[in-house]
């Protein structure tokens, strides 16, 4: 998987064209650093609009449930793939605000009857309960990384300018917990939040799962996909293929909240420099995504206080990435005052 790095020349000729516009040095602040990274990304200055935008949403059942970690039942994750196909969900509604478009793919989810265009690219039912077990058997880490990337590709292939990975899975937070322990050698209550709104007892549950997790898999949460194999999960592995053909292809990605944060750090190990391609669309509640998004050196663009997952914080970047496209585009020159 061979990386190739956003153009360093075209970075600096934007720094160069924001210092001449008509404004204050710096400014536009962060929109000035953000148009300088589209520059970057497109190896043109303005950089090109961003007028195709694809969220793909990972669905799937994570064994942990069993252990009480969630607010809210196992059963909501098939629940809400219909709500994703009929339109209503969250990320849908706040997507088409921006003009992006949402597409549901079931990596893992534990119940029959969803459509074909759904399970297209399924992996197996739930996960196993990390705390106890690995999530995945040998080789389905790297079959659902391999899905992930096949995601990606359909969506460049069909016109694709800007990747968003959505999440939907009770109990996932959990996982991304863990996987985000394992790599950065964090105690389990650093990185447990309370994800879907569990109380005090529900959090120490979750604490508890971690913790045994770590100390189950030990060492061999060294290797990325030995990670995915007994932390994560079918959606974690897909999400962090998604990321890495993002970067491969030179698409930019605007990361979500926990967990494609937890698989981003993930597909950085698979994938050194993938993350040059990767942007954080905003700051999630759970505390496993900040420590994350730190170890990557990604600064949410958005900090709103949401919790959803889906996609939903991401979408709601791209004006601000539009936004930071148009000063380059058509704010005229200091140069050219009389
Ligand atoms: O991305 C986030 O910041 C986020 C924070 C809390 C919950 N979620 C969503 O809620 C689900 C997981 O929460 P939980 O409590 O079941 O682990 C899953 O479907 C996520 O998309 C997402
Ligand atoms: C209803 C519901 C919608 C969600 N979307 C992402 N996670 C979710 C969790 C619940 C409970």
């Amino acid at each position: 998987m061979k990386i190739t790095p956003p153009s360093a020349a075209a970075r600096e000729e934007a720094l160069v064209r924001l210092d001449g516009l008509v404004k204050p040095l710096g400014s536009l602040g962060r929109l000035e650093e953000l148009a300088a990274w589209l520059s970057a990304a497109h190896d043109a200055v303005p950089p090109r609009e961003l007028d195709d935008v694809r969220v793909a949403v990972f669905a799937g059942d994570h064994g942990i449930t069993a252990s009480a970690v969630s607010a809210y039942p196992r059963e909501i994750t098939a629940a809400m793939v219909r709500v994703f196909l009929a339109g209503t969900s969250g990320v849908t509604v706040l997507a088409r605000q921006v003009g992006a478009t949402v597409k549901v793919f079931d990596l893992a989810v534990d119940a029959d009857g969803l459509p074909d265009e759904v399970t297209a690219y399924k992996i197996r039912r739930g996960s196993g309960s990390i705390d106890r077990e690995d999530a995945l058997a040998p080789g389905e880490a790297s079959r659902a990384f391999d899905a992930g990337r096949r995601i990606a590709d359909a969506e460049i292939d069909d016109g694709a300018n800007l990747l968003i990975p959505g999440d939907m899975g009770i109990g996932n937070t959990t996982v991304a917990a863990a996987l985000v322990a394992a790599r950065l050698g964090l105690p389990a209550e650093e990185v447990v939040g309370t994800g879907t709104g569990v109380d005090e007892e529900g959090r120490a549950r979750k604490v508890a799962a971690v913790t045994a997790a770590l100390a189950r898999t030990g060492d061999r949460a060294d290797d990325p996909f030995e990670r995915l194999t007994a932390l994560g999960s079918a959606c974690a592995a897909a999400t962090a293929g998604f990321l890495v053909q993002g970067a491969v292809r030179g698409v930019p990605v605007v990361l979500d909240g926990v967990f494609s944060g937890a698989a981003a750090l993930v597909a950085q190990d698979v994938a050194p420099g993938a993350v040059a391609w990767w942007l954080a669309g905003h700051r999630s509640t759970e505390p496993s995504q900040a420590h994350a998004l730190k170890a990557l050196g990604l600064e949410p663009i958005l900090d709103l206080g949401l919790r959803l997952g889906e996609g939903s914080g991401a979408v709601q970047a791209v004006p601000v990435l539009r936004a930071a496209r148009a000063v380059l585009a058509e704010m005229s020159s200091l140069a050219d005052l009389t």
